[in-house]
């Protein structure tokens, strides 16, 4: 049986050429490396956003790519929810809109699970606020919950607090504990901060 990420893959990207092979059970794991060693790439070829040269990917039992086997998911079968550094918010919509974008399930489902992701990262109050004037944590936290609320079966979140201040930063990593805590979501957490990486992450692959 494999492991639950089992990532052997040749990246490529332009002049760029990867190798990774990854194979942990730890839930949350991080990925780590200097900038240019291919850490997003890596997180596209997870997406879907990336063709591997070859090679396969398999998270939690699910074969998403397999060049010898011709597997290879539609990115938006994958059930991957995403987080950027930047949050991507959608500025035509408030914040409720943005949370319900990706909602699954039906109207009563999505209210109920709405309800939960609101608790758990303190959403309410800015829920009827427009996205201009949003301070950066608030802005990766609605970006954690409109992740979440896609009923992703992984959560890729790449440098979701790199944008942030110090004082911010520490303000939300509580919030991707109880994410990490309270859902049973495999992660994989792209950081450059070691004391945020020991903090989330239960393993760590270094690429490069
Ligand atoms: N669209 C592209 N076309 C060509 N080369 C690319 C493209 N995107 C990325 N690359 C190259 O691929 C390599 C890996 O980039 P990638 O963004 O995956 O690294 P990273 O580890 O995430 O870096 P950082 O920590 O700076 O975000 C880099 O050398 C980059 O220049």
């Amino acid at each position: 049986m494999s492991a639950l990420h089992s990532i052997d893959v040749l990246l490529r990207r332009g002049g760029f050429e990867r190798h990774v092979r990854v194979s942990s059970d730890a839930r949350v794991l991080a990925l780590v490396g200097a900038s240019g060693s291919g850490k997003t790439s890596l997180l596209h070829a997870i997406a879907g956003l990336l063709r591997p040269v070859r090679g396969h990917i398999e998270i939690a039992g699910e074969r998403l790519f397999d060049a010898g086997r011709r597997i290879d998911v539609p990115t938006h079968r994958r059930r991957i929810g995403y987080v950027f550094q930047d949050g991507r918010l959608f500025p035509h919509l408030d914040v409720r809109g943005n949370l319900l974008y990706a909602a699954r399930g039906d109207a009563s489902a999505a209210r109920a699970q709405l309800d939960h992701i609101v608790e758990l990262l303190a959403l309410g109050p800015l829920m009827s606020r427009r996205t201009v004037g949003l301070s950066g944590g608030e802005i990766q936290r609605i970006a954690l919950g409109r992740a979440l609320l896609s009923a992703p079966r992984l959560l890729l979140l790449d440098e979701p607090l790199s944008m942030l201040d110090p004082d911010r930063r520490d303000e939300l990593l509580p919030y991707l504990q109880r994410v990490r805590d309270e859902h049973a979501l495999p992660m994989i957490y792209v950081s450059h901060a070691a004391d945020e990486v020991a903090r989330i992450a239960q393993d760590v692959y270094r690429l490069g």
